[in-house]
């Protein structure tokens, strides 16, 4: 099996120009575990999706999938042709002892990035004085900043973002987000990103994709968190982030129970049921 089939764009809804990822029915089984079951998703062009899921929902297994890392073993996924994605990990593990200037690290593997280019990557997430502070030195909050101008310096198409505000406060939560938002606008490219916490992204997306395996519920953040199954599955909108979900688990983590789930899978978004 190829490690992204290729379909003819005709086999999707959208056009090629406005698709930028489409996942048709996707499953990964692995070891006998079924770790991801009848996922479709499409990532769009200017679209801000957050993928969000309790701890091992399969979020960055789903994130590999989608990148062309790894093989669904079922569905399919298409990638358009010459598709550039800027890639922001959950987190970089920096060894004091190596000496990197944040500049160098912005230049590092990409042969075609001038310094001008790096330093107004840079200014763009406000880390512009930044440039010559080594790595290892740098705060949480100021990494990810430098992750994500390294992410969006390649003017990516799509850029795709592990838990953008790991180690950050809650103030710089939300004015991550803001900035991921802006450049979004910027460079008119698609954002996926994962999360765990829905507070601080439903103001900054346009869609979100929960994840357990499979997809649990999915649409617009307003009609979702105005439905009553998406409050079943979140509670509170300001009570923390939880996960309540109406089916099991077992130890393998495979679901032991999925009939209970009060979304049907793959079934409408919200968005499409307010209209029925
Ligand atoms: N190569 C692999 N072989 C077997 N199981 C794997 C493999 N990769 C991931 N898994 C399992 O798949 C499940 C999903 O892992 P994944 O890292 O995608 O979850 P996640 O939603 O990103 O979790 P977290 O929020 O904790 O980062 C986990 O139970 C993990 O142990």
């Amino acid at each position: 099996m190829p490690l992204v089939a290729h379909a003819s764009p005709g086999d999707f809804t959208l056009s090629p120009s406005e698709s930028l990822i489409t996942a048709d029915n996707v499953s990964l089984q692995l070891a006998g575990r079924q770790l991801l079951k009848d996922i479709t998703v499409e990532l769009l062009q200017g679209d801000i999706v957050t993928l969000i899921g309790p701890n091992g929902a399969g979020k960055t297994t789903l994130l590999r999938l989608l990148l062309g890392l790894s093989r669904p073993s079922g569905g399919m996924i298409w990638r358009k042709p010459g598709l550039r994605i800027g890639y922001m990990p959950q987190r970089l593990h920096i060894d004091s002892a190596m000496p990197m200037s944040v500049e160098r690290f912005l230049l590092l593997g990409q042969r075609r990035l001038q310094p001008s280019q790096a330093q107004a990557a840079l200014d763009r997430v406000g880390a512009g004085q930044l440039k010559n502070t080594n790595l290892s030195n740098l705060s949480g909050g100021e990494m990810q900043r430098v992750l994500l101008a390294r992410a969006a310096s390649r003017k990516p198409h799509l850029l795709v973002l592990d838990e953008p505000t790991q180690g950050v406060d809650v103030g710089g939560q939300g004015e991550l987000y803001q900035l991921i938002a802006t450049l979004r606008d910027e460079l008119g490219c698609g954002v996926l990103l994962v999360s765990h916490d829905l507070r601080l992204v439903m103001a900054a997306t346009d869609r979100v994709l929960c994840l357990n395996q499979h997809i649990c519920c999915q649409g617009l953040p307003e009609q979702v968190s105005r439905d009553p199954a998406y409050l079943e599955l979140f509670g509170d909108k300001v009570a923390p982030y939880t996960h309540q979900h109406n089916h099991h688990h077992n130890l393998s983590g495979d679901i032991a129970k999925a009939t209970d789930c009060p979304r049907k899978h793959s079934g409408p978004t919200a968005a499409s049921r307010d209209e029925e």
